[in-house]
């Protein structure tokens, strides 16, 4: 399969501090890939490099054919979107506004008033927050927050889809503040929208989720992508044990899509 995203040997350092130390990963049309690892190993990093917002200290990303940094803002808006881990806003929008922002591309092309509004509503139903959309944003909890934010990044995909690009939608940490049926539901939009085409990677902290939802896992610890690839064929006792310091008590892949408890245990000593 061709990769959508090819990052090759990427470095990021500051201050004299390595935060990410020669990491490679492709990311493909029709996959769901996770990135896992502590506190700290990395990950945002990681990811703020491969959309582009922070330029590698070594290494490259390409997106498709072309080289991620000489691709203009506007059109790299039509191809990836970033829900990031928390997002304020500082004037009294309603959701219903917050998500129509992300349609508000200049290069946009024409659409009906009665067309955007459709997309609009179609994300916001994604993601399970249409029944707040007259709902100032800053008056949400958390967790309301976070599912207006993941409709944001899709509304903003389903506008540029007209341009007939491949996309990438990129979830940094999307399930943190969100009850067990809204984690579910959002891996399972996640899923559905790369099963459409997409490539989706997301941060997660939830290893079951990842076990049993992700096609791909990006194990990192310490700036290092210690294991990559399928999530049965790298999670076990012995890789959860070097990179989250924690013993599994049981890790048996659960059947394709279905949630499951793994029971853990703090290591000892
Ligand atoms: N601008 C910076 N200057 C110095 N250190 C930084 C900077 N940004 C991040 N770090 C450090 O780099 C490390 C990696 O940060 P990063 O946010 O990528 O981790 P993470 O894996 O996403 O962690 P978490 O799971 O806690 O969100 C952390 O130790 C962080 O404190």
């Amino acid at each position: 399969m061709t990769a959508l995203v090819s990052a090759r040997s990427l470095s990021y350092a500051i201050g004299g501090k390595t935060l990410v130390d020669d990491v490679s990963l492709d990311l493909e049309a029709g996959l769901l890939t996770a990135i896992l690892g502590p506190n700290g190993a990395g990950k945002t990093t990681l990811l703020r490099m491969l959309t582009g917002e922070l330029k590698p200290t070594i290494g490259s990303v390409r997106m498709g054919d072309e080289t991620l940094h000489t691709i203009p803002a506007w059109r790299l808006a039509t191809r990836r979107a970033v829900m990031t881990q928390a997002t304020s806003v500082t004037f009294p929008f309603t959701c219903y506004e917050v998500v129509r922002i992300a349609m508000q591309s200049p290069r946009r092309k024409a659409a009906s008033a009665s067309a955007m509004d459709d997309t609009v509503v179609e994300a916001m139903a994604v993601a399970d927050v249409l029944h707040l959309a007259d709902r100032f944003y800053h008056t949400l909890s958390g967790g309301e927050q976070q599912r207006v934010q993941f409709a944001r990044a899709v509304c903003q995909l389903k506008s540029s889809a007209q341009f007939g690009m491949p996309q990438v939608l990129y979830l940094d940490e999307p399930t943190s503040n969100l009850d067990l049926r809204h984690q579910l539901m959002l891996i399972a939009a996640a899923r559905t929208l790369a099963t459409a085409g997409l490539a989706v990677c997301a941060i997660l902290h939830d290893v079951n989720l990842a076990c049993s939802h992700v096609d791909r896992i990006v194990m990192m610890k310490s700036g290092r992508a210690v294991a990559s690839g399928r999530p049965a064929a790298i999670v076990d006792r012995s890789t959860v044990r070097n990179v989250f310091d924690v013993d599994i008590l049981v890790c048996e892949p659960p059947p394709a899509g279905t949630p499951y408890v793994l029971p853990f245990t703090q290591r000892p000593g």
